[in-house]
This record gives C-alpha cells, sequence and structure tokens, in this order.
C-alpha cells in the first residue's frame, strides 16, 4: 500500500553549531490508519511535525505527500494547499482557537475557503456537522467562545476545525497532555471513527507510551531524535526490544506502585545517553544506563 505521507531520511539541525534535532527519521503514514511517535521531552517529536507540515524545512531527506516530493514546496499558495491536505492539532486547546471568535466562526472561515460553493446555510449546517461529528452539540456549541468550553471540548472544536478541510492526514501533537486524565481517553477515542469513516492517516504524538495502545496500530519510539524502535504498537508495548522502550513503558505510571522514587537501569547495546533530549538518563558504564524516575 502506497503510504499517504512517507519520510525519507529526515535531518533537521538547528543553529550555526547545528546541533541535530532530528536524524535519519524515515516513516510511513497510511490511509485509515495511526503512527505513534513516542518519545520524552526534546526527543525531537514536535520538530518532526513542523517539517511534516513544512513549517520547517529538513536539512536532509525527503518528505513525499501522495507520491509527490514536497521537500521543496516554498511558494505560499503551494504550501498553503499543502497545509490543507495535512492538518495538525496542537497541545493547547486553549491558545489555538482566537478567544475573539465564536465556535461557529472557527469552523466555518475554513469551510468557506475551502467549499466557497456553499451558500451561508449550507455553511453552518456543515459546521454543525462538524460538531456533531466530535460529538458536540452544534445547538449548545456554535454560538459559544472559547472561554466558554472546556479544555476537553475546546480540543474538540480544534480537532472538528481540522476536519473542516477534509484532510488527508491529522497529526496531533500532545492532542490530550493538556487535558484532565478523565477525559482524555473520550478524545482519543474520537480518533477511530476518522480513520474508519473518513480514511485519514494519523500521526499521534506522544511522550505517553500507554495511550498509543489506544489509537495507533504502529508505534515508533524516538529516542536523541533517532528512532529506536517502531513496530505494531501491541508487539512494541508488550514485548518491548530496545532498552530506551522498555525504559519508558517502565515509567508508565502504575496503580499500586508506592510513592517516591524509582531507579530504573537497563543495559544498552544503542542507545547514546549524550544524545541531547535524554533527560536524566545517564551512562554509568560503557552500555549501561541508569535513570532516576521521581513517581510522585
Ligand atoms: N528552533 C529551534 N532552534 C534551536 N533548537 C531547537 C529549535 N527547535 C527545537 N530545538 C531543539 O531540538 C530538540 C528537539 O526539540 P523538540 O521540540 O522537537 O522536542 P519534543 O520531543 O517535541 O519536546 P517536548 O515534548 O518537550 O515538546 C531540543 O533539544 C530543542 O532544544
Amino acid at each position: 500500500m502506497t503510504p499517504v505521507l512517507e519520510t525519507r531520511g529526515l535531518c533537521m539541525s538547528f543553529g550555526a553549531q547545528k546541533l541535530a534535532a532530528l536524524s535519519d527519521v524515515s516513516i510511513a503514514l497510511h490511509e485509515g490508519r495511526c503512527l505513534a511517535l513516542v518519545g520524552e521531552s526534546g526527543s525531537g517529536k514536535s520538530t518532526c511535525a513542523k517539517l511534516l507540515t513544512r513549517m520547517l524545512r529538513p536539512t536532509e531527506g525527503t518528505i513525499h505527500f501522495g507520491g509527490e516530493d514536497v521537500t521543496v514546496l516554498r511558494g505560499r499558495s503551494d504550501l498553503r494547499t499543502y497545509r490543507s491536505h495535512v492538518q495538525m492539532v496542537f497541545q493547547d486547546p486553549f491558545a489555538a482557537l482566537n478567544p475573539a471568535h465564536s465556535v461557529q466562526h472557527h469552523l466555518e472561515r475554513p469551510l468557506a475557503l475551502h467549499k466557497p460553493n456553499l451558500s451561508r446555510a449550507e455553511r453552518t449546517e456543515a459546521a454543525s456537522a462538524l460538531l456533531r461529528q466530535v460529538e458536540l452539540d452544534p445547538a449548545t456549541t456554535l454560538r459559544k467562545f472559547p472561554h466558554e468550553l472546556s479544555g476537553g471540548q475546546r480540543q474538540r472544536v480544534n480537532l472538528a476545525r481540522a476536519l473542516a478541510v477534509d484532510p488527508a492526514v491529522i497529526i496531533a501533537d500532545e492532542p490530550t497532555s493538556m487535558l484532565d486524565m478523565s477525559i482524555r481517553l473520550s478524545v482519543l477515542d474520537m480518533f477511530a471513527p476518522l480513520k474508519r469513516e473518513r480514511r485519514i492517516a494519523m500521526l499521534y504524538i506522544t511522550h505517553d507510551i500507554a495511550t498509543a495502545r489506544y489509537v495507533a496500530e504502529e508505534t515508533a519510539v524516538l529516542y536523541g531524535g533517532r528512532i529506536v524502535e517502531m513496530g505494531p504498537t501491541d508487539r512494541l508495548i508488550d514485548d518491548p526490544r530496545h532498552p530506551y522502550t522498555k525504559l519508558l513503558l517502565e515509567a508508565v505510571p502504575e496503580i499500586g506502585r508506592p510513592f517516591g522514587s524509582t531507579r530504573l537501569s537497563v543495559e544498552a547495546d544503542r542507545v547514546r545517553a549524550i544524545s541531547r533530549g535524554a533527560g536524566d538518563l545517564r551512562e554509568v558504564a560503557p552500555g549501561h544506563f541508569v535513570r532516576e524516575i521521581a513517581t510522585n
């Protein structure tokens, strides 16, 4: 199956010192499927999202969308067209919405650009349908402003707005990390019908490997800008092969685990703690890594 969006050997470095934020990243997003990109803070997840949406241009490697090389897109209108196919849902649902505009405006604006032939009444009906798709009641939501919505409702509006332009790809960058625990899964649950019914290809970016199982058929683990393990999510969680994947899984909070500090150590064959973004993972002997994780 030809991927909808594919990267080959993607690299990104910043600044005069050319510090590598991303090295040799090759991933593929397929129609109706989701890939989770998992890694801790600083591992390069957001950089990857910015490259895929072409907010940044990679220093090396290529990005193909529908078979076409979009790595070199430059013109404003070409980039705008590309980004209408590849939509982002951001971490902070409040910052992504304009406090001065109603939900109706947030949804009807992209609809007006994407489907200029719709009459005003048809546009409002399309906005209502989008809200129903994300399980919000149009009658009570359309007229509201962002501050009148809960965090979960705002993230649903963001998702509805992304859907307004019929994207082929949605990149969700930590979409639930700023939401209350109790509603995270209900927001993630909305991804399944988008894949099934709209056949959208998704990239779910998260630091929380445990949630990957809810949304993603495949998972890639990013460490220090490199993919250290990739495979079917169930296999990767049940039988992690790379030491860093094991560390991520051991760090998942569990009910019943006592408060305090858990000392995790792991024999590593490929991880190098000198990679930036490694957090407090330390190499204490060649190939031997320890990490202190506060669990309270
Ligand atoms: N514009 C930039 N200029 C210089 N360095 C950058 C820039 N953007 C990102 N970096 C660096 O690249 C590395 C990866 O950053 P990135 O934001 O992609 O990580 P992340 O995994 O998304 O982290 P988080 O989960 O904390 O958002 C970090 O070391 C960061 O400091």
